[in-house]
C-alpha cells in the first residue's frame, strides 16, 4: 500500500495530554489511565501525550473515561488533544478494529466541562459549511457555548459534549472526504467556571 495515500482505513486516532493543575498530577494522569478499560484500543503513552486508536465507539468510549476519572478527583484538569480518521498512516492497531462493539466504561457520573472544538476536513473545497453544519448540531444539542476565532465553545455535561463531539466527527466526513481532523482542548474544575449558568 502507498504509505502517502489517505483514506483507506476506518481506524480513528486520539491523541492528547492531560494537565492537571496540582503537584499529584502524576498520580492523577496514572490514576486516570488505569481506572479505565482501554482494552479495545491500541494505547501509548509517552512523555509529552498518549495516543489511542481503534473503533470511533471505543476511541471516544475511553477519551471521556479518562477525562472523566481525572474530573473526578477534584482537581482542576485541562485537557488538549487532536481527533483524526483517514490517514492510517502506518497500520499498528488495526486489529483492534475486530473488537466487539459493546463500550467498557459506563461511568455515567455527572461533570461540567467546558471546551473548544475546532474542525478541520483535509482536501474539502465545501469545508466551511461542513463546520457551520456540526456547529448547528451544537446549538440544537443545547451544548453551544460561544463563538470564537478559531474554534467553537461547547460547554454542558461531559456526556452530553462527548456525544456531540463523537456525532460532529462522524458527520463532518464522507466518502469523498474521508480523511477529518478535529481539535478539542477542555477545562474541567476550573475557578473561572464559577457563575457559569449551566453548572
Ligand atoms: C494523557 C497524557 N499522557 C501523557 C502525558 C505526559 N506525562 C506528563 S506527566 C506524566 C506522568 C509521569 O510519567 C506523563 C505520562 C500527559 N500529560 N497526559
Amino acid at each position: 500500500m502507498n504509505e502517502l495515500q489517505c483514506g483507506t482505513s476506518p481506524i480513528v486516532g486520539f491523541r492528547f495530554s492531560l494537565h492537571p493543575m496540582t503537584d499529584r498530577f502524576v498520580e492523577v494522569i496514572k490514576g486516570a489511565m488505569k481506572e479505565t478499560d482501554t482494552s479495545a484500543v491500541w494505547m501509548h503513552t509517552d512523555d509529552v501525550s498518549t495516543v489511542i486508536r481503534g473503533k470511533q465507539a471505543h476511541v471516544f468510549n475511553v477519551a471521556k473515561a479518562i477525562t472523566l476519572h481525572a474530573a473526578k478527583t477534584g482537581v482542576h484538569v485541562a485537557l488538549n488533544g487532536t481527533f483524526s480518521v483517514g490517514c492510517p498512516g502506518d497500520s499498528a492497531g488495526d486489529v483492534y478494529l475486530d473488537m466487539p462493539d459493546e463500550l467498557l466504561n459506563q461511568d455515567e457520573t455527572k461533570q461540567y466541562v467546558s471546551s473548544q472544538f475546532a474542525l478541520y476536513p483535509m482536501n474539502n473545497p465545501d469545508y466551511m459549511s461542513v463546520i457551520y453544519r456540526e456547529v448547528d448540531r451544537a446549538k440544537e444539542r443545547g451544548v453551544f457555548n460561544e463563538s470564537m476565532h478559531y474554534a467553537s465553545g461547547i460547554h454542558g455535561d461531559i456526556h452530553d459534549v462527548f456525544d456531540f463531539y463523537e456525532e460532529a466527527f462522524e458527520n463532518a466526513r464522507s466518502d469523498a472526504h474521508r480523511h477529518l481532523v478535529m481539535t478539542v482542548s477542555m477545562s474541567i474544575n476550573s475557578p473561572s467556571h464559577e457563575g457559569s449558568v449551566k453548572r
